[in-house]
């Protein structure tokens, strides 16, 4: 559907339709929906790849669901998608195209930009790639003084770090335990210095992870672990070749920061930071688990690639988690999304998500400039599931607000956990499913009495349940795992975006605190043309005097 012709979301039949069954449905209780329908359990569920996805404690019925798809197609979420595997530039405000599905799809595909077919370039990176990393895990790549590379420092920031942190993490058990792997990403110099304070220089290989290769934080990093890598070596400019690799679009910018352009590893406008660690920044986490594990996560994003764009609508589950969290903003008024892994390994991967999710959704104008009069992204949030029981479960059970939530969890534990701690896990998932089965059903004032509980206290200890969720189970958290559940919430992202009407792949709203921060630095510093008048800008008062005392701090 042609973005400029298109009727407003909230003004189309669909949206009014779901409008009026929203209010159809009033407080429809999930007991009163499983008691309905015995089949529910089984029945609203679905499996891709090897994920296993239940829908049955969702606020919704097969009308629901039925209405929702009709709000897609309305909203043309399938030509947008087509689109979108078709290479076209759909990233409208950038002119780009947006083709993360390229780098996971096989060697014979052929997907075109601008008339050139972008796959044999993608292997012939993923090979240089799996070349390079082979050299530094059979120690053949060597530093500069000639000694074996223990030590393997990622430096990027937002896409370029938290896709390969987050996914050393959950992959943990695959990795080469011989090798140390780090992720800096804050400029605050306590990052790096803690990340580099207890590793030898010669032994040291950091790899500067930033698709433009301009931003400050990365540079900035990266020019700091250059000094001190040379101090420590006492070396010059020359280590730097054995020491440094750099992965980025911007071979220019690579090659003035003093990194070999063949020591670069390249990739393309058309991949979104956000989209991008299965792209070249994705080198660390290559070296750390290796070539083949590597491989095997890139075919179970393309397994919910081919799902996503094949699967008929009522069985798609991108589709479908997407328009459940249209459903729970437009009509319930839901601001925010948990998502609760449990698994210990999930550590980052909620902080991963957020920058998939509100990056790509937290708009506030359509694809045509103009507000919108709907809700957009949610705020996404939460942390593994047995610690977040103990901490902010209390709020999403019995607090005045709704927060939809994803439970991830497994059947089996990691294949390497010390063999004590293998039965811990039926622990761990049987809170995995109670949860799920309290939020649902909750607990009813008859059935607190019935405990014998004080009148007084039957209120404090009711449970309404109703709280909405999906639980997602797969067998073992594997590297093809890990593909499929990010490209499901990828795919999921983008069919919100589509209805929604905005540009999920542009992010104009982090340009401003980046151009201030570089107005404000010299003032700070002392070396603006006026301090005292924010370096030719006038400061407003809070910030003026906020700079004040800070440079009274530091002396200056
Ligand atoms: O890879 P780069 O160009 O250093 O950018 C890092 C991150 O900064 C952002 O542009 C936001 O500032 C993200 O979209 C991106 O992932």
């Amino acid at each position: 559907m042609n973005a400029q012709s298109r009727t407003k979301l909230n003004q189309t039949p669909e949206w009014t339709a779901l409008g009026k069954h929203r209010e159809q449905l009033g407080q429809t209780h999930l007991r009163q929906l499983f008691a309905d329908d015995p089949e529910r359990g089984t029945g609203y569920t679905l499996r891709v790849g090897d994920l296993y996805l239940d829908y049955s404690k969702h606020l919704v019925t097969d009308e629901t669901l039925r209405l929702l798809r009709e709000l897609a197609d309305a909203t043309g979420v399938a030509g947008l998608r087509d689109a979108m595997f078709r290479g076209e530039k759909i990233n409208t405000t950038e002119d780009r195209a947006v083709l993360h599905t390229a780098l996971r799809a096989p060697r014979d595909a052929v997907i075109e930009v601008d008339g050139e077919n972008v796959v044999p370039a993608v292997h012939a990176v993923l090979d240089k790639m799996a070349a390079f990393t082979d050299r530094i895990r059979s120690g053949e790549w060597t530093g500069h003084t000639g000694k074996r590379i223990k030590n393997v420092v990622n430096i990027g920031i937002g896409g370029s770090d938290l896709g390969p942190a987050m996914a050393y993490e959950v992959l943990r058990s695959f990795t080469d335990r011989s090798l140390t792997v780090r992720f800096v990403s804050n400029v605050d110099g306590a990052d790096l210095h803690e990340a580099v304070r207890d590793l030898d220089p010669a032994e040291t290989l950091f790899i500067i992870a930033s698709k433009t290769f301009t931003t400050i934080e990365t540079i900035t990093n990266a020019t700091s672990a250059r000094n001190w890598l040379l101090t420590g070596l006492r070396a010059d400019q020359d280590a730097v070749a054995k020491h440094f690799v750099a992965l980025s679009t911007n071979a220019e910018k690579v090659a003035e920061f003093g990194i070999d352009t063949a020591n670069m590893f390249e990739f393309w406008d058309w991949v979104g930071g956000r989209y991008s660690y299965d792209s070249a920044i994705g080198l660390s986490l290559m070296i750390a688990i290796g070539p083949d594990r590597f491989r095997e996560m890139l075919d179970g994003f393309h397994l919910v690639d081919e799902h996503f764009r094949t699967a008929p609508p009522e069985a798609n589950a991108p589709l479908l988690l997407g328009l459940l969290g249209v459903w729970y903003g437009a009509f319930f008024d839901a601001q925010s999304h948990a998502v609760l892994p449990y698994s210990h390994y999930l550590s980052k991967f909620t902080a991963y998500l957020q920058q998939l999710d509100m990056e790509s959704n937290g708009k506030s104008v359509d694809r045509d400039g103009q507000p919108v009069e709907w809700q957009t992204g949610p705020v996404v949030w939460g942390t593994p599931g047995t610690n977040g029981q103990h901490a902010y479960y209390q709020l999403i059970h019995q607090g005045t607000k709704i927060i939809p939530a994803d439970f991830i969890g497994f059947a089996e534990p990691v294949a390497d956990l010390l063999p004590g701690l293998v039965a811990q896990h039926d622990l761990l998932m049987a809170n995995f499913f109670a949860q799920t089965q309290a939020l649902a059903f909750g607990k009813t004032p008859d059935e607190v009495r019935a405990e014998g509980v004080a009148e007084e206290l039957v209120p404090h200890k009711t449970f309404r349940g109703n709280h909405p969720t999906t639980t997602i189970l797969a067998d073992r958290l594997t590297p093809s795992v890990l593909g499929q559940l990010i490209a499901l919430y990828e795919h999921k992202v983008f069919v919100q975006g589509a209805v929604w009407n905005i540009d999920s792949f542009d992010q104009w709203g982090v340009e401003l605190g980046k151009v201030l921060a570089k107005k404000i630095e010299p003032v700070l510093t002392g070396t603006a043309a006026s301090a005292a008048a924010g370096g030719g800008e006038q400061l407003d008062s809070s910030t003026a005097a906020l700079v004040a005392a800070y440079r009274a701090r530091r002396g200056r």
